[in-house]
């Protein structure tokens, strides 16, 4: 079975590394080219070097579309219309130029409207080159002459570069030449852009700058590629065109290839290098050795180049153009001679000159079929490079990491690396001033400030670490014109360099000529001539054996103090790295105490304003508590008043009470007595009354009998209630109970075993006689589980003595009673069943 394919990892996206390394912000710079002709309406004027100024035109009013005001747009520099090439590449592409020389990537692109004057400013025109010329002439003046054999160095397809021998290279280089040699001529082709004939025929003025901070021990070698994107579609503008390609499905259409024949071209990718740069894989690389070799392939790919005929430009790009600069170099070997074999040394920088086709709007245009398509291509990858600048933008300056969508279009994806730090990155923005571009150089206008914004961070000037001496190519050309200059006798073998062969093996071949076959002076000659020179070779060959030993040692001594002070000078180093590893260490820690320190002195300083804090309330407090301590003392002495007030109130009203008790008891025992004295005296009374009249009839029954038997003959159970400070009255009216229970404190449990209550209540009258009340009343079983008495009678039992003038019934007296003590008695009851005692305590006291 086969093994099921495990899905492709997904690729994490690469994060530039927040480094501190200074940043540039993107180049902007703005070209305003001359308007087509005196009557053109124009809506840009040049304010300032770096102020453009934007006047609405009148379809912009109508249309209201973009500012209705007067605009100002900034740039680094404003060109006016009158500007020429030359001070434009001056001020915007000799610096990339430089760059490029010193091993640093550039990237140079314009951007407009279409018509706008870009591939007039990128390519120029025969008489007055553009800046890609101009840079061209330029990178040649600077290394013309430090330039290796052509093929020494030699791309490794792969976006890197290999390095081969003088002796290689010379063999590539014939191989080369069998091979073109064997290709047949091409026919000349109809030239169909910018006039590739008339470039090639036009008297040539190069530009005459040279770069001066050129490093004289490199060799350096030029390469240039031309692709164009077309419908986002890559295709390689220096390819020889293959003789039988199939078309490919992507080819959109077959263009006029330089030998004539109707061949559709193939697409490239892109791929990734080692170094994660972006490159068009398999595009065609060549070697150029000078302006003129250069240009013919800027030519060669300009007429390959989708142009057409637009509404707005007789020449209109359809596609954006890429020339590829690079520059490879590395150093020479010791001797000054050949470039150094090894391949880690050699530095490729690039420098990129982008034409973008122009933004075009369809209904200005009136664009149709194949135009239409590349006019909405067009704008779309140019949507993407504001999309891409917006992000970059919007990550730099805000926390937010958004991903750059760059492999949205190939124009974004082939310079991602630049825009992430790999080179310096310029832009041209073209204008053209006729109002009727106003609404798009409107959004124009906000894309190159929106870029403007962007930082790109600085690329190091590459510097080569070979330990080789400076000055190597120099000493050589020294050497050699000495070596010529000896050679013709001019100058002797003391003013050759040291360590270089200065030998010779005497003076030139004499003129030896055999006149005949015995003719031995000359073969004498010639046998002393070769002796001599062998004589002299000898001794030339024992100097040199000498002179190589000396070298040797001189050699071994110098390497070894060579390497003694490596040595010595990587253990200063290592002792250095160290020293500064202890003093930041040193640094960190001061700070850390310093910040320690500071920390400890607020700390110290929040303590000390907490302590008077603290201080001032601890002050507060003991006030407080002083003058609480006064005011306790103070009320102490006003309760012990008091409290002496009240016990001097309570023991008088104390003796008062005992004096009104001894007082009560006093009475009631002179009652007790009168009674005592009455009864004395009516039973005397009676024993005389006895003896001398019949005892009496009785007319009627006793009246105790006939009350009493009423209700308590019953067989009820009866609680007696007889609270303890009754008195026995001994009188003869006493309720006759059969089961009954006395107590004097009734409570709940003897109220619930009876069935009658009797309660009996005796009060102090106005006279001081003794007054007796029975209170009866039924006992219920309430409700709620608990007992009720229900009073229902009221007998009312007085003592006194007998009237003179009348005699009173009882029942007069229980009606004379009722109607005076009723609510009393009524009260006194209730409050009998709940708690009788204290309450009818209270109730004597206070009679
Ligand atoms: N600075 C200038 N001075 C003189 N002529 C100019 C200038 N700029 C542009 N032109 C002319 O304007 C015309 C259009 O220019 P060009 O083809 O360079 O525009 P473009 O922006 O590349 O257009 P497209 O995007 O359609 O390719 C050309 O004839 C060119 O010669």
């Amino acid at each position: 079975m086969k093994p099921t394919r495990g899905k492709t990892p997904k690729k994490t996206p690469r994060r530039p590394q927040q480094t501190n390394k200074a940043k540039d912000p993107v180049e902007v710079y703005c070209r305003l080219r001359p308007p087509n002709d005196d009557q053109t309406d124009v809506c840009a004027e040049v304010l300032s070097d770096a102020v453009l100024l934007l006047r609405p035109s009148e379809t912009a009013r109508v249309n209201r579309i973009g500012e209705l005001k007067e605009t100002q747009h900034t740039f680094k520099f404003v060109f006016p219309p009158e500007t020429s090439q030359k001070t434009l590449f001056d001020m915007v592409a000799l610096p990339l130029v430089q760059d490029v020389i010193q091993g640093k990537n550039g990237l140079l692109f314009t951007y407009g409207v279409t018509g706008s004057g870009k591939t007039h400013t990128v390519q120029g025109t025969p008489a007055d080159h553009g800046l890609l010329p101009r840079c061209l002439d330029v990178i040649f003046n600077s290394i013309g002459e430090l330039q290796a054999k052509r093929c020494v160095f030699k791309p490794d397809k792969v976006n890197g570069m290999d390095l081969q021998t003088e002796a290689d290279a010379m063999l590539e280089r014939q191989r080369k030449l069998q091979q073109d040699l064997l290709v047949p001529p091409k026919t000349p082709t109809t030239p169909r852009r910018n006039g590739g004939d008339d470039w090639q025929n036009f008297p040539y003025v190069a530009d005459p700058t040279k770069v001066e901070t050129v490093d004289e021990d490199n060799a350096y070698a030029v390469f240039v590629s031309f692709i164009e994107i077309y419908n986002n579609y890559i295709y390689d503008l220096l390819e020889e065109s293959p003789t039988s390609v199939p078309s490919t499905p992507r080819a959109p259409f077959k263009f006029q290839s330089d030998d004539g024949n109707g061949i559709a071209p193939q697409s490239k990718i892109l791929r990734e290098d080692m170094n994660h740069n972006m490159y068009v894989y398999g595009a065609t690389e060549v070697e150029v050795k000078n302006p003129e070799e250069a240009c013919e392939q800027l030519i060669k790919g300009q007429k390959r180049r989708r142009v057409a005929h637009t509404q707005l430009n007789m020449a209109s790009s359809r596609s954006h153009s890429v020339f590829l600069i690079r520059v490879a170099q590395a150093p020479l070997d010791p001797e000054g001679e050949e470039v150094l074999q090894d391949k880690s040394q050699v530095c490729v920088s690039q420098l990129a000159l982008v034409d973008l086709a122009g933004s075009e709007r369809t209904n200005r245009t009136k664009n149709t079929g194949d135009r239409l398509r590349e006019a909405s291509n067009i704008n779309a990858s140019l949507m993407v490079l504001r999309t891409c600048i917006e992000i970059l933008r919007e990550n730099q300056t805000t926390i937010s990491n958004r991903i750059v969508p760059y492999r949205d279009s190939k124009v974004t994806h082939l310079f991602k690396n630049y825009f992430e730090g790999e080179g310096k990155v310029r832009m041209v923005i073209c204008v053209n001033p006729s109002a009727s571009d106003y609404e798009e150089t409107i959004h124009v206008m906000r894309f190159a400030e929106l870029t403007q914004e962007v930082e790109i961070t600085r690329q190091k000037e590459v510097r080569f670490d070979t330990g080789l001496t400076p000055g190597r190519r120099k000493a050589n050309q020294m050497y050699r014109e000495a070596l010529e200059n000896f050679e013709r006798g001019e100058q002797d073998a003391n003013f050759l360099l040291p360590g270089r062969p200065g030998y010779s093996l005497g003076p030139p071949w004499p003129c030896l000529e055999l006149t005949a076959a015995s003719d031995s002076v000359t073969l004498q000659n010639l046998i002393q001539f070769l002796v001599d020179r062998e004589a002299c070779r000898r001794t030339l060959c024992e100097d040199l054996c000498r002179k190589h030993g000396v070298m040797r040692t001189q050699l071994l001594d110098l390497e070894k103090n060579n390497i003694f002070l490596r040595q010595e000078m990587e253990s200063l180093q290592e002792q250095l790295t160290g020293k500064g590893k202890d003093l930041e260490r040193a640094k960190k820690k001061i700070e850390n105490l310093e910040y320690k320190n500071e920390v400890l002195r607020r700390t110290a300083q929040l303590y000390d304003e907490e302590k008077k804090e603290m201080e001032n309330e601890l002050k507060s407090k003991d006030h407080q508590i002083s003058s609480r301590t006064a005011e306790s003392r103070r009320l102490r002495q006003t309760m012990k008043a008091i409290e002496q007030t009240k016990d001097a109130k309570w023991e008088k009203e104390c003796d008062r009470r005992m004096k009104q008790q001894r007082l009560e008891l006093q009475n009631k025992m002179w009652v007790k007595e009168e009674k005592l004295r009455q009864l004395k005296e009516i039973v005397s009374k009676d024993g005389k009354r006895r003896a001398k009249s019949p005892p009496p009839k009785p007319t009627a029954p006793p009246v105790r009998l006939n009350h009493r038997r009423s209700r308590s003959a019953s067989g009820d159970r009866w609680l007696d209630h007889k609270p303890v400070c009754n008195l026995d009255t001994e009188t003869v009216l006493q309720p006759q109970l059969k089961k009954k229970m006395t107590v004097s404190v009734p409570d709940v449990k003897n109220i619930k075993k009876t069935d009658k209550y009797l309660l009996t209540h005796q009060e102090e009258d106005s006279q001081g006689e003794i007054e007796t009340k029975l209170i009866k009343g039924d006992v219920f079983k309430s409700r709620a589980g608990g007992h009720s008495v229900q009073f229902t009678d009221i007998e009312v039992l007085k003592q006194e003595a007998p009237p003179e003038s009348r005699k009173r019934s009882a029942s007069e007296d229980i009606e004379e009673e009722h109607s005076g003590d009723w609510t009393d008695v009524e009260t006194r009851c209730a409050i009998a069943v709940e708690g009788h005692d204290r309450r009818a305590s209270a109730k004597r006291h206070k009679v």
